[in-house]
């Protein structure tokens, strides 16, 4: 979900890439790259001298295999089938799919393997909302003693809470790169530049790789608009946040959205208050309204933040000389000056930029826009007179269609069907996103203004089912009876159009939905579906039972044979 209000990005809040830091060797989890030991036909990893990793015999027949089953016939004409630029998870998801499909892989890496989400993003942001989430049940007297139980005072070590997010970073980072090198796939280290149709250089030398086909996963950087200074102690974005140097007493977080609010969650737990600044009229705008009403009423009322919207945080000044941070609010519609605020710190959190300078992209004549590539429904890459790019493909972040990991690397994966003779299309309303407060919030599909817009210009009409976690022995065994699902749905037909869900493991919860809408089950025959009792589950099945469905209409899945 991106904000509806227009950014203008300048190439200034690009980050340089840094420097290659050394990989310590960790043991493979194979669960994370979703392989199991026995498919990747190999005994043993070892480290030579050189502290790169070798990987014996059964590795290397795989790569052979790779190259010979290679179904574009490329591998004698390209140095690789697959050149992958950027290890995010999107680069990670394309290359290990490449893989299992015999495609000789090659990914370029200019930085450090895992991109944002393994090293500045999701990872150690869960880190600290794991974290967040205990303090936080912990210092709840009432809901304690509710339990029966009783807890001394709950205290926490910051640089404690600050190494176990950069723990998780390396754990994580360390399987993504174990787990590409034990299947085949060259890391090329350096940053990639394309240098014509199916040619890219890789760092400052003259090491030139060509591939039949080639993926841009160049992800992105915080965006920081114009008039504000980061200076990465007292004004700072995400990726400082998450090394949490120090817990301010007094935080204003700029912006409302996913990052905003998943950063209220931890500094509010950590003691801090908070003060959002939120450019449209209402906090958390992406989300549905309904749910974003009940969020407010939950995640931010009761806490000690406060906020100003409708303003723009026009300019923002460090603290320096004992004097604190100032940050200066603008009406965002008349541009007057309301309000200057002084706080001891401001988190930036007005969404990201997709980092795609230096790429070479004029060598492709493509040309970006505000710094997104353009793609058309298959990833493909679309130039700047409208045509397609052959062979070059752009996924996650840089194309910015959804800005999630898994988005990315779903993305990846359908490209790696394509470019493998399958044609495949990836359906967006079927992605679900989560957001990691306590309570979460989990969505998929249409908000309910979304599909009343749609209906409205389709002809079609909408009806809406909610079921309330208060209704829910197992929320209630746990004493978190504050949540609510709710489905929208078209009632002649018994098509899902969105699942909201705002409460306990709501991020959990809401694949049942999203799997039903990417297989295209209708509401007639998932509210068949049994669930295990007491479970959270047990609020999405009483969601789709409570659904009025007015014909049958089949799903798109076959009916199932009776046992
Ligand atoms: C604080 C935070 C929390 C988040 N939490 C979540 C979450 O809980 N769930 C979720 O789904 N998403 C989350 N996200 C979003 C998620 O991190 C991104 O959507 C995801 O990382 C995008 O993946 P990507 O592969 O497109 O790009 P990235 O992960 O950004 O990776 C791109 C890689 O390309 C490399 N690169 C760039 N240019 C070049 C070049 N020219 N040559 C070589 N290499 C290059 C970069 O160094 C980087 O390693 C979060 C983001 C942030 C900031
Ligand atoms: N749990 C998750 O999946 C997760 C967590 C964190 C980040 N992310 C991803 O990272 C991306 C970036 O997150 P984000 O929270 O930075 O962006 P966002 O787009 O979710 O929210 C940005 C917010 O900032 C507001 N804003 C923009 N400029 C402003 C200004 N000058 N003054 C005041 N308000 C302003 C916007 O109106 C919007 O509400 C998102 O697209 C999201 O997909 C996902």
């Amino acid at each position: 979900m991106q904000s509806s209000i227009s950014l203008s990005i300048s190439s200034s809040s690009f980050a340089p890439l840094r420097s290659n830091s050394p990989i310590d060797f960790a043991p493979i989890n194979l669960r994370f790259c979703g392989l199991r030991r026995e498919a990747l036909g190999f005994s043993s990893l070892r480290r030579s001298h050189s502290n790169r990793l070798h990987i014996s015999a059964g590795s290397t027949s795989r790569r052979k295999v790779s190259a010979a089953l290679s179904g574009n016939g490329s591998s004698s004409k390209f140095d690789y089938d697959l050149l992958i630029i950027g290890a995010g998870v999107g680069g990670h998801g394309a290359a290990l799919h490449a893989v299992e499909k015999g495609l000789k892989t090659a990914i370029v890496e200019g930085d450090v393997v895992g991109g944002t989400c393994v090293n500045r993003g999701c990872v150690p942001s869960k880190a600290l909302l794991a974290v967040s989430g205990r303090m936080r049940e912990l210092q709840n007297e009432h809901h304690l003693k509710a339990l029966g139980l009783q807890v001394s005072a709950a205290g926490y070590d910051r640089q404690g809470v600050a190494d176990h997010a950069n723990n998780l970073a390396s754990k994580i980072r360390n399987n993504l790169t174990n787990s590409m090198k034990a299947l085949g796939v060259d890391i090329l280290t350096g940053v990639g530049t394309i240098l014509g149709p199916q040619k890219v250089q890789i760092g400052s030398s003259d090491k030139i790789v060509t591939a039949k086909d080639i993926i841009i996963a160049t992800g992105s950087v915080p965006f920081v608009p114009k008039g504000i200074e980061v200076d990465g102690k007292t004004v700072i974005t995400s990726d400082h946040a998450l090394k949490l140097e120090f817990v301010p007493e007094w935080i204003a977080i700029v912006g409302s959205g996913y990052i905003g609010l998943e950063f209220s969650d931890v500094y509010t737990a950590l003691g801090s208050e908070v003060t959002f600044i939120e450019a449209l009229d209402q906090l958390m705008p992406g989300f549905d309204p309904e749910i974003g009403k009940l969020a407010q009423r939950v995640l931010i009322n009761p806490r000690k933040i406060d906020y100003h919207t409708g303003v723009f945080a026009s300019k923002i000044t460090p603290a320096k000389d004992g004097k604190p941070v100032t940050i200066e609010l603008i009406d965002a519609k008349t541009k007057e000056l309301k309000d200057t605020l002084e706080v001891d710190a401001a988190l930036i959190a007005t969404g990201r930029a997709p980092f795609t300078n230096g790429l070479g992209l004029e060598n492709i004549d493509v040309a970006t826009q505000r710094g997104f590539i353009p793609v058309d429904e298959r990833m493909r890459v679309i130039d700047a007179n409208g045509k397609l790019v052959p062979h070059v493909y752009c996924i996650g972040d840089a194309n910015g269609k959804m800005m999630l990991a898994h988005a990315a690397s779903a993305q990846g994966i359908s490209v790696v069907e394509q470019v493998t003779g399958r044609d495949h299309v990836l359906n967006h309303l079927s992605i679900p996103a989560a957001c990691f407060t306590h309570p979460e919030i989990s969505m998929v599909g249409l908000t309910e203004p979304q599909a009343r817009e749609k209906a409205q210009k389709e002809g079609f009409e909408v009806s809406i089912a909610k079921t309330s976690f208060k209704a829910n022995t197992k929320a209630l065994a746990e004493n978190e009876g504050e949540g609510l699902a709710k489905l929208i749905y078209r009632p002649d037909n018994g098509e899902i159009l969105g699942v909201h869900i705002f409460g306990l493991h709501a991020a959990d919860l809401i694949h049942e939905a999203s799997n039903a809408i990417a297989l295209g089950t209708r509401i007639q025959d998932i509210k068949l579906a049994v669930h295990a009792h007491p479970t959270l589950s047990e609020v999405l099945d009483e969601l789709f039972k409570s659904a009025k469905v007015k014909a049958h209409v089949p799903s798109a899945v076959s009916e199932p044979i009776a046992v």
